[in-house]
C-alpha cells in the first residue's frame, strides 16, 4: 500500500518573508516527514490591515527566498481569489488537489493560534486539515477558554498519532531552531535604515534594497 501524501500549508502575510518562517518550514518538513510545505501569502489577511507591499511582490520575495529548497513551495493560489484570504477556502482547495487520503496540515505559530477563535469558520478547518501549532519565542500567552476546549477535544501527543488520520487533530511542536524574528521588526529596521542582513536570505535583502521596499531612506550597507 502506498503511503498517503503528507502536505502542509504555512500561510502568512509574509511582509516580508524572513528566516524565522523559512527555518520553521524546513524543520516542520523534517519533523513531520512532509512531502511539500506550501508557503502561501495572504493578499488580504483577515485580521490585520492589508499590507502596503503588493501580494505579487510578497509572493516574489517568497519565491526568491525558497529558491530550489526541496519540499518547500511558494504557492500563489490565494492571489487568485478576491476578498479576505480565509484559510478555510485555501484548505478546501488543497484537499481537492491532494484527495481525501492525504494527510493535510495547517501550520501556524502560537501567536496566530491565540486568535484562532476569531477566524472565519474555525471549526470547518478541521474538516479539511490537522492543525500544527509551532512554539514561537516571545509568544507564550495562555490560550482562551474556547481554545483550551479545542485542545482538550482534538490534541494528540505525537506525529504518528497525527498522521494516523487525514485531518481533525491538533499537535503542538517545538522545533529545534526557534528564532525570535518577526516581520514587524524587519519593517521597522528597514524603515530606520538599519541592516536586516542574516534575518532574511541575502537574495531577499538585495531585492528589498533594489526595489526600495519598506524603506524611507537608504541605509549605509
Ligand atoms: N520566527 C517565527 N517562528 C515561528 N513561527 C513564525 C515565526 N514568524 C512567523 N511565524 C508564523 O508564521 C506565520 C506567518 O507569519 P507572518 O507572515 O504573520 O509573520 P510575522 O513575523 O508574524 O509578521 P508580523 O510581525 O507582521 O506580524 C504565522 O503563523 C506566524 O505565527
Ligand atoms: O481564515 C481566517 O479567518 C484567518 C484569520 C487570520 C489569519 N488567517 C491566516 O493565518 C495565516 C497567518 O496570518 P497572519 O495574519 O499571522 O500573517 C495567514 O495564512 C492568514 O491568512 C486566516
Amino acid at each position: 500500500m502506498t503511503r498517503p501524501a503528507r502536505i502542509a500549508m504555512l500561510g502568512g502575510t509574509f511582509d516580508p518573508v524572513h528566516n524565522g518562517h523559512l527555518r520553521s518550514a524546513v524543520e516542520l518538513r523534517d519533523a513531520l516527514g512532509l512531502d511539500t510545505v506550501h508557503m502561501i501569502p495572504a493578499p488580504q489577511p483577515p485580521l490585520r490591515d492589508t499590507p502596503q507591499v503588493s501580494p505579487q511582490q510578497r509572493l516574489e520575495l517568497l519565491q526568491t527566498a525558497i529558491g530550489d529548497t526541496p519540499g518547500l513551495k511558494a504557492d500563489g493560489r490565494e492571489l487568485e481569489r478576491d476578498g479576505p484570504s480565509y484559510s478555510v477556502d485555501t484548505l478546501r482547495s488543497l484537499r481537492h488537489e491532494y484527495g481525501e487520503q492525504a494527510r493535510l496540515v495547517m501550520a501556524i505559530g502560537w501567536d496566530a493560534f491565540l486568535r484562532l477563535d476569531q477566524w472565519h469558520k474555525p471549526e470547518q478547518l478541521f474538516a479539511f486539515a490537522h492543525l500544527v501549532v509551532i512554539a514561537r519565542p516571545g509568544h507564550a500567552d495562555a490560550p482562551s477558554r474556547p481554545l483550551m476546549e479545542l485542545l482538550d477535544e482534538r490534541e494528540v501527543d505525537s506525529v504518528s498519532r497525527l498522521m494516523a488520520s487525514p485531518h481533525g487533530q491538533v499537535l503542538r511542536v517545538t522545533l529545534p531552531s526557534t528564532m525570535a524574528i518577526s516581520a514587524t521588526h524587519i519593517r521597522q529596521w528597514l524603515g530606520q535604515g538599519k541592516s536586516v542582513r542574516f534575518l532574511v536570505p541575502e537574495a531577499v535583502e538585495s531585492t528589498i534594497l533594489r526595489e526600495g521596499l519598506y524603506q524611507r531612506w537608504q541605509s549605509a550597507y
